[in-house]
């Protein structure tokens, strides 16, 4: 039988601050939610030293084949889209003429390209926030809703550099109502905090193409052992919709409980993963997992110092940083002792060498039966569900 009424609904929790719990039992599979963003941007840097990836259209950021005919937005423009339709819904929300130019004027300014990729990625960003500050007042106040403040940015150097880019190029911008570098600093937290990355499909290395801000998935928390997984399936489909997230259920969740997704593959270390959290989203992980993990020795390096190498969700992970076999699965000795970890990883992770996907029972049929195939949220691959029927954790 399928369920009614709404699954999901927000609460506050000490330590968490919003937090997204299920408002019924939930069953595997099941989406929980779906929404579209209220801000898109390329996950490409104007300029890159590694070889460039497919081309994208500028608008629903589907692929772009060599022989599908494009359409650019002007006659020297390097912003191409796949049909005429996206040209005209992007000059109507998110491309208009002024971020055209802008886009344009950084694309040609040497200057520009010597910073790294990730402050170019930035730029596009602001530049996108902005957009959205002058086209939909209102979902920009959504995006100023967001957990992020301007303290939580860690180099007060690159947030001066990259308003200085944006009013630039954006002359517009520096007239926009309470804009200034606080504002900028604050956007660019958000951003940080709150943006998912759409994934490529998987071809060997885990790379985004494109960053979008949703509003309501903002508020799921992270826990190292997630109970819900976001996919998306940019390329899918025609029309509308094709970058909404989607959030599923991975095993089933009483009533009541915290619903979280984790920020990065499921298979980083202990060490690494605090360091990130920390890092990147100003919090220590205190989930059960961690609770078990901190008494793990082989998460340090001999001298006892955490480990250096910092990872993203567009880079091949260091083997050093990721969980080896007997971490993830248990030893004669002492794996029993961490279930459900254990079982987590044998369940619930893509076991495609470097993928680090999380696998989620396809949704429940209409009529109620969950299914019995697992698909991975990175490299979609599906695979039999070994245990079907036995579904939580
Ligand atoms: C994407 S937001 C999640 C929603 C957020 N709690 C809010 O109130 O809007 C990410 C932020 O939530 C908080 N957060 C997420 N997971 C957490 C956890 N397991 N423990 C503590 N804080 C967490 C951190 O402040 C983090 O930077």
């Amino acid at each position: 039988m399928a369920i009614a009424g709404d699954p999901i609904r927000m609460e506050a929790i000490e330590g968490k601050g919003r937090a997204l719990v299920s408002a019924r039992p939930l069953r595997a599979g099941e989406v929980v939610l779906r929404e579209s963003p209220i801000l898109l941007y390329s996950a490409l840097p104007f300029i890159s030293a590694k070889k460039p990836r497919a081309s994208y259209c500028y608008h629903c950021f589907r692929v772009i084949n060599s022989q599908q005919v494009t359409t650019a937005c002007g006659a020297s423009s390097s912003h191409f889209f796949c049909s005429p339709n996206c040209l005209s819904a992007a000059q109507a929300s998110s491309h208009p003429p002024w971020v055209c130019q802008a886009l344009d004027g950084l694309q040609g300014c040497p200057s520009f390209h010597i910073q790294n990729e990730e402050l170019q990625i930035q730029v596009k960003f602001l530049i996108a926030a902005y957009s959205l500050a002058i086209r939909s007042p209102s979902e920009f106040q959504i995006l100023l809703s967001l957990q992020g403040e301007a303290c939580d940015c860690s180099s007060r150097q690159e947030v001066e550099f990259l308003h200085s880019v944006v009013v630039s190029v954006c002359p517009n911008v520096a007239g926009l109502v309470g804009s200034g570098l606080e504002l900028t600093a604050s956007l660019l937290a958000k951003d940080k905090l709150n943006a998912f990355g759409l994934m490529e499909p998987f071809g060997g290395e885990r790379s985004v193409r494109a960053y979008g801000l949703y509003p309501k998935a903002s508020f799921f928390n992270h826990d190292c052992l997630p109970n819900v997984c976001r996919f998306d399936y940019v390329d899918g489909g025609c029309g509308a919709g094709n970058t909404d997230i989607l959030i599923r259920v991975i095993h089933d969740v009483p009533q009541g409980r915290e619903l979280c997704v984790s920020y990065f593959p499921v298979n980083e270390r202990y060490a690494v993963r605090q360091k990130r959290l920390l890092e990147d989203y100003g919090f220590s992980c205190e989930c059960d997992r961690c609770k078990v993990e901190a008494g793990w020795s082989e998460d340090e390096d001999v001298d006892g110092e955490m480990e250096e190498e910092e990872v993203g969700d567009e880079e091949m992970e260091d083997d050093d940083d990721l969980l080896d076999d007997e971490q993830m699965y248990g030893d004669e000795k002492g794996g029993s002792n961490d279930f459900p970890h254990a079982y987590f990883f044998v369940r619930y992770m893509c076991d495609k060498e470097i993928c680090g996907g999380t696998l989620a029972p396809l949704p429940p049929s209409g009529d109620g039966h969950s299914s019995n195939v697992m698909e991975c949220n990175v490299c979609g691959n599906l695979k039999p569900d070994d245990q079907p029927g036995s579904s939580s954790v």
